[in-house]
């Protein structure tokens, strides 16, 4: 109980399902205060109806939301939905129509006017108080939203794909309206997304979902590098499998133990080295250049086709290349 105490938010054994089939099935993982919270999967894994039931949104059929040392009460159970501790940001949000921003948030408003002034730098809309809420666009609008939510001081923050309609440059502001969220006003955040450049450079812990089930949880590089299948490995970047009947040159080459599972590796993870000794060679197939990196497809003596990620490279069509592999970065699957 006493380490229970230390957790924002504890979601247990959380089920739901829809005409029979499992929506969410048995979810549970914790969020410590200031800890940041990626929950990623395809679309369709149940992440929104996850993010919803932690804001006592939809009602689950088996599981408990707790924030601090409070249930968080379903729609079932509790007349006006959500919890005060929570704010939960769509991405179906809405703005009243034709109102100056200033007057929407000053209708929500209970801050006192400097702190209110400070949110709403954070939020970088400042510029926009005066504005008509008919004469911004989505990327303002959203952080309109935002702001309005954050009004509450709420204790955790619910984003639910807040990127995933954003040009480059909305997308930049609000990744940094996210970070000062957390830094300067004190408030933890989950974000849902299936974009691995959202999450793994912004999250400390990751939680990945696949058919309303907990796949793995863990830090950005375990799951990045370390990933339980094949499926996860895909959300996060591009990896070679090496079957087991293919890794036989791997392990003599490399010095592994040989295992029934697939290898595992990212293309950076390959080394393109001079020394011949403890290599795998390969010919290489095709030479693409992708600005910062180059991407050679390299056929292996052993018959398999690796994609190898290198920064620098005077390789070309058809010449003998030697590839290392640091073995504490290979994956088993
Ligand atoms: N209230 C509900 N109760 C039970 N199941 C629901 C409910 N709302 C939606 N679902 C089901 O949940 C499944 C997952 O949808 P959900 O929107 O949670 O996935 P997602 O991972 O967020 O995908 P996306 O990124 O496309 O929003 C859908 O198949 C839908 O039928």
């Amino acid at each position: 109980m006493e380490s229970d105490t230390k957790h924002l938010l504890r979601v247990s054994g959380i089920s739901i399902q829809e005409k029979g089939n499992f929506t969410l099935q048995d979810i549970s993982f914790n969020q410590q205060e200031s800890q940041k919270i990626a929950i990623a999967g395809e679309t369709g894994a149940g992440k929104s109806t996850l993010l919803k039931i932690i804001a006592g949104l939809i009602q689950p059929d088996a599981g408990e939301v707790w924030c601090e040392d409070e249930r968080v009460l379903g729609p079932a159970e509790k007349l006006v939905p959500g919890h005060p501790g929570i704010a939960y940001l769509s991405q179906h949000f809405e703005l009243p129509k034709s109102l100056r921003v200033e007057q929407v948030l000053r209708y929500a408003n209970t801050l006192p006017g400097n702190e209110a002034a400070t949110l709403y730098e954070i939020c970088r809309i400042t510029h926009l108080l005066e504005r008509r809420t008919d004469h911004l666009s989505g990327g303002e609008k959203q952080r309109i939203a935002l702001a309005k939510l954050l009004i509450s001081s709420p204790k955790l923050l619910l984003l639910d794909e807040p990127y995933s309609n954003l040009d480059a440059v909305h997308k930049n502001i609000l990744k940094s309206v996210v970070r000062d969220v957390g830094e300067r006003l004190g408030i933890t955040c989950t974000l849902t997304s299936h974009d691995p450049l959202d999450t793994l450079s912004w999250a400390d812990e990751i939680v990945v979902i696949r058919g309303g089930k907990l796949l793995q949880q863990g830090s950005p590089e375990q799951i990045y590098r370390r990933p339980v299948s094949e499926y996860v490995a895909a959300l996060f970047g591009s990896y070679n499998l090496i079957v087991p009947e293919q890794a036989e040159e791997f392990y003599r080459s490399l010095g592994m133990e040989p295992t029934e599972k697939h290898l595992l590796i990212r293309p950076e993870s390959f080394k393109v080295v001079t020394d011949k000794s403890q290599v795998l060679v390969g010919a290489v197939q095709a030479v693409t250049f992708y600005g910062s990196y180059y991407e050679l497809e390299v056929r292996l003596k052993g018959g398999s086709t690796v994609t190898v990620r290198t920064t620098e490279n005077k390789a070309g069509k058809g010449d003998t290349i030697y590839l290392s592999v640091a073995i504490d970065s290979v994956g088993y699957v």
